[in-house]
């Protein structure tokens, strides 16, 4: 079983480039094969998940080549292949291809999705977002069935704010005859950056960004060249490092705006944080308050960074909150922590953590961003090697990690 190994307690220091973003990557490969000839993506990040969805497409008959950080679609031999079972149950943005292959064929069956499993995560919003637009769905033995013989446009108020349910109801809609307006939607970044590939491929979709997004159907779409924008929680995962282990890095490549809220989070413990116009530089500091986070929908603090910011708070004087208002089971990574000496406990859905020292220990990854929550934890160990196991759930979302850290100073090698 391969582990990660990290020798904790140096300061990282230094300059890390972050690449494009995971959940927009996984949303822009599906978006593609709307098209009917060649979409380019720059800015790719190498990742599992990334390398999942490229197999999932040439399933579909697409030819993809991927080199470096380009990934080339052609989908213009693409049929609906059914699929049930298999590769799609080992991603979560698997379920983009029930609004692609709809939007496309106006059929698909696609099991239901994987993906890092920290509590049920239903998918009723992206279901009721096709019924609205004509599709009849039907769940048979775990795969989803969607059928429609004609995509029409409909006002959708989606019941919760959610990412997945928004790109999937835009995927399908962009398709649809005449106009969609999707109400309550959600405003993450990654949703712009998949409006902003459709509009290129010819879409007619605006108020990406804001909570009602209109898309006026068409009856083509074709191929184009995108840049990915940066991911937003690999660069806060090292913004949280960097703290964590009183570093002094600059995280570059990002869109400051996308990283507000854990600025200012930051800033409130006495995190020393300077924005700058495509990077933002952390600079540690030998004493830290505790604070109270809300993980909320954008632009609130993210759900995926709230982990790696328990970690972080484990290192400040005094007792913390970390309340999850979007997941609120996300903390398989504090009985993790506790193995390395941290005082967490779990009330409802809010960690309350306790200042203290963490030691070293075998601890194991159950889902991605608990991965990253014990490597900024395990930087900041002083003494000993912590053993993480589960690696595979970290290669799902942080892109040559190993090599990132060992270049910001960090004793850090994969084993086994
Ligand atoms: C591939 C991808 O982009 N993953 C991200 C995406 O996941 P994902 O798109 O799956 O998350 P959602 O925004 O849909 O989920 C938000 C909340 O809504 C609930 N919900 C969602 C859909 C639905 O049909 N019914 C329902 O009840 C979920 O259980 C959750 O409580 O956004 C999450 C919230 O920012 C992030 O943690 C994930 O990293
Ligand atoms: C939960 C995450 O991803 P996914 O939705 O792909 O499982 C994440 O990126 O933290």
């Amino acid at each position: 079983m391969e582990k990660l190994m990290v020798r904790g307690g140096r300061p990282l220091r230094g300059t890390v480039g972050i690449s494009g973003a995971k959940n927009s990557a996984v949303a822009l490969i599906p978006a593609a094969i709307l098209a009917e000839s060649e979409v380019i993506l720059d800015n790719l990040p190498k990742l599992s998940d990334v390398a999942v969805y490229a197999e999932l497409l040439e399933q579909l008959g697409a030819k993809v080549s991927w080199t470096d950080d380009m990934m080339t679609i052609d989908p213009s031999n693409l049929k609906s292949v059914p699929m049930p079972n298999g590769r799609v149950k080992l991603l979560r943005a698997s379920y983009y291809l029930m609004g692609a292959l709809l939007g496309r064929f106006g059929e698909a069956v696609i099991g239901l999705p994987g993906g890092c499993n920290f509590e049920p995560r239903p998918i009723d919003q992206h279901i009721k977002g096709f019924e609205a637009l004509g599709a009849e769905v039907t769940n048979e033995q775990g795969a989803v069935r969607i059928r429609a013989k004609e995509l029409r446009g409909a006002r959708i108020y989606l019941d919760v704010v959610s990412v997945g349910a928004t790109i999937n109801i835009m995927l399908a809609a962009s398709r649809a005859k005449g106009l969609t307006v999707i109400e309550n939607a959600a405003k993450e970044p990654e949703i712009i950056d998949v409006a902003t590939l459709l509009n290129s491929m010819g879409a007619k979709i605006k108020g990406a960004g804001t909570e009602a997004i209109r898309i006026e159907g068409v009856t083509e779409l074709h191929g184009c060249r995108h840049s990915i924008i940066p991911d937003r929680i690999q660069a806060g995962t090292y913004m949280v490092a960097a703290a964590a282990t009183r570093g002094d890095v600059l995280i570059d490549n990002i869109i400051p705006k996308h990283l507000e809220a854990l600025t200012a989070k930051l800033q409130e413990m006495g995190v020393h944080v300077y924005e700058m116009d495509e990077a933002i530089r952390v600079v540690g500091q030998p004493r830290y308050e505790a604070v109270d986070v809300k993980a909320l929908v954008y632009p609130g603090f993210a759900t995926d960074l709230q982990s790696p910011m328990t970690s972080l708070l484990t290192q400040a004087s005094g007792v913390s909150i970390l309340s999850d208002y979007v997941y609120s089971n996300r903390f398989k990574h504090v009985p993790e922590l506790a193995r390395m000496g941290a005082q967490i406990r779990v009330e409802g859905r809010s960690a309350i953590v306790e200042g203290t020292r963490l030691n070293a220990a075998k601890v194991r990854a159950a889902d991605l961003r608990a991965g990253a929550s014990l490597v900024v934890a395990a930087l900041t160990v002083e003494d000993g090697t912590t053993e993480i196991t589960g690696v595979e759930y970290i290669d799902r979302g942080y892109d040559r990690l190993v090599t990132q850290l060992s270049n910001l100073g960090a004793e850090v090698w994969r084993q086994g």
